[in-house]
């Protein structure tokens, strides 16, 4: 399954603008013949909170009826990021990452469970409360979490045990912590045996600077394509279930584990 990550800015607080924008990239980036896009977390309006009803989605939509779109123009699966996204209760905005596949179909929705206290999510968004679930796209078994979901190997221990061998990591994460992204990446994708692809924005946006810094690391910790801190950036990578299970045959972690020893689990 070949991969394409879209490393690029997200426009402050503007859905529109962030519509054409995801639109314009697709016209601009050759995107037929890839299997997977990635798009960042709340990519139609970054970290605007306190305006965060106002441009918050419903249901997914305008966002999800874009991509339906171009997945069928583009013949592409699209892990389309997160979007502010009210459901059906209008007080509460969650933080929901959806995947659609080359058909157009809704195979996956995941709002984010963990929020950031460092960003004020708590203040303005609702946790989600569904627990991390794998989907599949053209019969590999993936799974997405969002940014401070990094934080918490459970969650990825979790999706490698359910089957996965690819993690997607949406994320506006901040050049303030940037080290700790670069090296959590990598730690999850070694401690799992599995691919981590990673999206992240760029850039100052709003009143917060943001570290770039895409990845696709591959299941032994190598790096398969890597962007800058700055600039947009397109990421190629191509994932591979017979590689994931070779690397857990030669480092047996999965059957090496002493379950009735982890008393937390
Ligand atoms: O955990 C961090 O340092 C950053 C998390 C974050 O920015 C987010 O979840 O949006």
């Amino acid at each position: 399954m070949n991969i394409k990550v879209l490393q690029y800015q997200v426009v402050y607080g503007d859905l529109e603008a962030n519509l054409e924008r995801v639109k314009a990239l697709f016209e601009k980036e050759n995107l037929k013949g890839t299997d997977v896009v990635v798009l960042p977390e709340m990519w139609t309006s970054s970290y605007d909170l306190e305006n965060i009803q106002e441009h918050a989605c419903h249901h997914l939509e305008p966002a999800k009826s874009v991509i339906v779109e171009l997945a069928q123009e583009y013949d592409v699966n699209i892990v389309a990021g997160s979007v502010a996204n009210l459901k059906d209760d209008p007080d509460k905005v969650y933080n929901t990452a959806f995947v659609i596949d080359r058909k157009g179909a809704l195979v996956h929705e995941y709002s984010k469970m963990h929020l950031v206290p460092m960003l004020n999510e708590p203040e303005f968004l609702a946790a989600g409360e569904d627990k991390v679930e794998t989907f599949m796209l053209d019969g590999n078994k993936c799974g997405i979490v969002i940014c401070y979901d990094l934080r918490f190997p459970e969650l990825f221990r979790d999706l490698a045990l359910k089957g996965a061998t690819s993690i997607f990591v949406v994320a506006e994460w901040p050049m303030a912590r940037k080290s700790h992204w670069e090296t959590l990446i990598r730690a999850r994708a070694i401690e799992n045996q599995l691919y981590i692809i990673a999206c992240d924005t760029h850039g100052k946006i709003g009143t917060h600077e943001y570290a770039g810094r895409s990845m696709i690391i591959g299941p032994f910790g190598g790096s398969i394509d890597e962007a800058a801190d700055h600039g947009d950036a397109v990421l190629t990578g191509r994932v591979d279930g017979d590689e994931v299970a070779k690397i857990r045959k030669e480092v047996p972690i999965f059957d090496s584990r002493k379950r009735d020893m982890y008393h937390f689990l």
